[in-house]
């Protein structure tokens, strides 16, 4: 399998090239070359299988030569064994229509994990075998930092620089990732939001200073196999409804857009989804882009499901591209635009690409506490707030056909973000167990200023040259 950069110019790379190189070197995202099909056949011959096999079948076209197919099913065992639910991804009925598909038993409590656990051991697996190092540079809104540190605390030959926007992230969250205290873990707390953190990250890869000295790695959804290991899950969820035969819809909490990204991946590969809801917050951008075309980025304001306040969405990149007639050169141009002026029109290719399948809804506060009262009311289901506004916007999808169930992602446990559960429903999530004493333990981090200057400057100071 081959790999190809968003903006045309980057050398195409294997899987494991694409693994530790994360973002492309003209600033694009990766994506193979041409989708994989999956017939009806052999969609119908996954039913059944335990998760671990099931993604190593669904990953194994992606990763081609890289890894053979044992010991791609070994690490999906190990990935895997992990989490707390033996099904790794249930599902959850609410009503007579509305599922949910609960991905937050991993380790740090996040839909992250699914992806991160398994990339952690990949990135082992790949330098394992060249002899080299890895610097990860990362931006979190939350959840991204927590289970990219736990995957990758005390490992030989890789360190994690991970920056989140000062005050911006739930308590609980913070705690996952400054309480993890392995010499190999930088967190780095700055002024700003999670945009500007994003930023800076893909600046630091566009940094000869940088990327010169040092061998830097991606763990955000910028690394394909992010995506990769989360398209198992739409397969997982739709084949208990009865696929190849039975159509799913699904609604995706989102803010980066590799979620959501990741079930428009599982449709090329085949699998019969009759809609992707693209779910946002307040910090709309992706609800504008999608319903008329206008991908403008204003200010982010917190909300209570911070995780998702972003606006400028790395991965929709990869669906304008797809979808969008696969033209490099002219989305290098696009995006240039885009960076110099936070805002772009989206073409006719663009927009009729998208509209086959994705739909979007947009929730504010309101809508979100409602959402969370009415899963309570179910039978006392809990539900954190990025799940929530998923949920609001599945139920505003009156016009789908009758039989087909509508499955909303829940991405995060409800004990992550305590305070607006509790809020919204009188109810005090506690922590699992598997996360400890988080609130007992000694912190560690540092706080900078929003400047590009002072972060990259602690990077250098503190990594170590490949
Ligand atoms: C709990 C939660 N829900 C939803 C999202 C949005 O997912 P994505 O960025 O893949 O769109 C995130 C962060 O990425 C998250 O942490
Ligand atoms: N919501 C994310 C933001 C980073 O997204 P990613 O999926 O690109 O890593 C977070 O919680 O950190």
């Amino acid at each position: 399998m081959e790999y190809v950069s968003t903006r045309g110019s980057a050398p195409a790379l294997d899987f494991e090239g694409v693994t530790l190189a994360g973002l492309a070197g003209d600033g694009g995202l990766y994506l193979p070359r041409e989708w994989p099909r999956l017939s009806r056949a052999e969609i119908a011959a996954l039913a059944g299988l335990p998760y671990p096999v099931l993604a190593a079948r669904i990953m194994q076209p992606f990763v081609g030569g890289s890894l053979s197919a044992d010991r791609l099913l070994a690490l999906c065992e190990e990935a895997y064994g992990r989490f707390a639910h033996d099904a790794v991804t249930p599902l959850v009925q609410l009503d007579q229509r509305h599922w949910l598909l609960e991905l937050f038993h991993g380790p740090t409590l996040a839909f992250k994990d699914v992806a991160l656990q398994l990339l952690g051991l990949l990135f082992e697996e790949f330098l394992g075998r060249k002899g080299g190092r890895l610097t990860i540079v990362g931006a979190t809104s939350g959840d991204t930092g927590s289970a990219a540190i736990d995957a990758v605390a005390g490992r030989e030959g890789v360190e994690i620089f991970m920056l989140h926007p000062k005050g911006r992230v739930s308590d609980v969250q913070r705690r996952q990732m400054t309480t993890v205290l392995a010499p190999n873990v930088h967190n780095i707390a700055i002024e700003g939001s999670f945009d500007d953190a994003q930023a800076m990250v893909k600046r630091m890869f566009a940094d000869p200073a940088l990327s010169g000295r040092f061998a830097l790695g991606a763990v955000n959804s910028i690394n394909w196999a992010r995506l990769m290991a989360q398209v198992v899950y739409y397969f997982a969820a739709a084949l208990q409804f009865g696929a190849p035969g039975r159509k799913v819809a699904f609604s995706v909490p989102t803010g980066n857009f590799g979620d959501v990204f990741a079930g428009y991946v599982a449709a090329r590969m085949g699998l019969p989804i009759e809609r992707l809801v693209v779910a946002t917050n307040v910090n709309d951008i992706l609800h504008r882009a999608l319903a008329d075309g206008d991908y403008s980025a204003g200010e982010v304001t917190p909300t209570a499901a911070p995780s998702m306040d972003i606006q400028v969405s790395s991965n929709f990149e990869r669906l304008l591209f797809d979808a969008g007639g696969r033209d490099g050169a002219a989305l290098a141009e696009q995006m240039k635009g885009f960076e110099a002026t936070r805002s772009m029109r989206l073409t006719n290719a663009q927009r009729q690409g998208a509209a086959a399948l994705f739909a979007s809804a947009r929730a504010d506060a309101d809508d979100m506490a409602q959402a969370i009262r009415w899963a309570w009311d179910r039978g006392g289901q809990t539900i954190d707030p990025h799940t929530a506004i998923g949920l609001h916007a599945a139920q505003r999808q009156q016009d789908l056909p009758a039989d087909v169930p509508i499955v909303t992602l829940a991405t995060a446990h409800p004990a992550k973000f305590r305070d607006a559960v509790e809020r919204a429903t009188g109810f005090r999530p506690a922590l699992p167990a598997r996360v400890g004493e988080l609130f007992e333990r000694e912190e560690r981090m540092v706080e900078l200023p929003g400047e590009y200057d002072a972060v990259a400057g602690h990077v250098a100071a503190h990594a170590t040259p490949r």
